[in-house]
């Protein structure tokens, strides 16, 4: 099944919109792991694990990793312990990756290849052809930064060009253009929910990865209400720190459940 059967079936089956962002954060890791060597595995091993219930998709950060040494392994790992544990939930790895074709190619063997992951997040900024060699992996999901959460979002992408911002001009491009084999979706900000809106009416029933929820302060009601497709789907909406680090203590895990309960009850109550 491709990476979107994959997470439209688990929308349903798990009545579920939150991805679970796992960005592990040496400094903030609960104590018991603070002697073990393997502590960024162990730790997002154990929230997944603990939310996985609750959840319809997980997301790696890459960077989160590969600022460690060991941490690429550990990635490969986790990445591995999450399609074991748990292959009905896709898992995309947050990349945010762009390049021309030819090392493009290398990025996109290093997320599906050596990574495993089911999608990954990419810069559109360089064009169609540093995007082809992740279009033409069958099955695999492409998810292209369109109008980003962060307040700098605003310096380029919301550029008027023929009228029009720049996200716009993104979105409409992928929609239309590069989405042939029906595997794109679309990274806006949930902190950005009228431009969330017209999004939404750009690109139909495209998957959108939406960060921005809890530690950013966007607002979930607005969110779903924004950009829902008909069938009260279409969104994956990502918690990162608002769940890792619901409690540093012995309860960490049952407090990231408890977390990671609340926000999908809360966004299912605006579906
Ligand atoms: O526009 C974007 C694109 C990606 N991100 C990533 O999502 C998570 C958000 O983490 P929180 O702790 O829930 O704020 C993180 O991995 C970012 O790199 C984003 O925030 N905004």
């Amino acid at each position: 099944m491709s990476f979107i059967d994959r997470l439209r079936a688990r929308w349903h089956t798990a009545d579920s919109l939150l991805c679970v962002g796992l960005d592990p954060d040496p400094a903030r890791l609960p104590e018991r792991f603070a002697n073990d060597e393997d502590a960024l595995f162990a730790f997002c091993r154990d929230i997944a694990d603990a939310t996985a219930g609750f959840a319809c998709a997980f997301k790696p950060q890459i960077a989160y990793f590969a600022a460690h040494d060991g941490g690429e392994s550990a990635l490969q790992r986790l990445i591995a312990h999450l399609n074991a544990i748990h292959p009905d939930i896709p898992v995309i790895l947050d990349g945010k990756r762009g390049d021309i074709g030819s090392t493009a190619a290398q990025y996109a063997v290093e997320a599906f290849d050596r990574f495993g992951a089911d999608a990954v997040t990419l810069n559109p900024y360089m064009g169609f052809d540093s995007a082809e060699p992740f279009l033409q992996r069958d099955g695999r999901g492409a998810i292209f930064l369109c109008h980003t959460s962060n307040p700098g979002a605003r310096d380029f992408q919301e550029l008027m060009i023929d009228g029009a911002p720049l996200y716009q001009h993104v979105a409409r491009t992928i929609a239309e253009k590069w989405n042939g084999a029906g595997n794109c979706a679309l990274v806006v900000g949930a902190t950005f929910p009228e431009e969330l809106k017209v999004i939404r009416g750009i690109v139909g029933d495209m998957p959108l990865l939406i960060p921005g929820v809890g530690a950013q302060g966007g607002d979930v009601a607005a969110v779903v209400k924004n950009g829902k497709t008909a069938d009260g789907t279409g969104l994956v909406i990502n918690s990162s720190r608002g769940i890792l680090y619901a409690s540093s203590g012995e309860d960490f895990a049952e407090a990231a459940a408890d977390a990671a309960r609340e926000l999908r009850d809360d966004i299912n109550r605006w579906r």
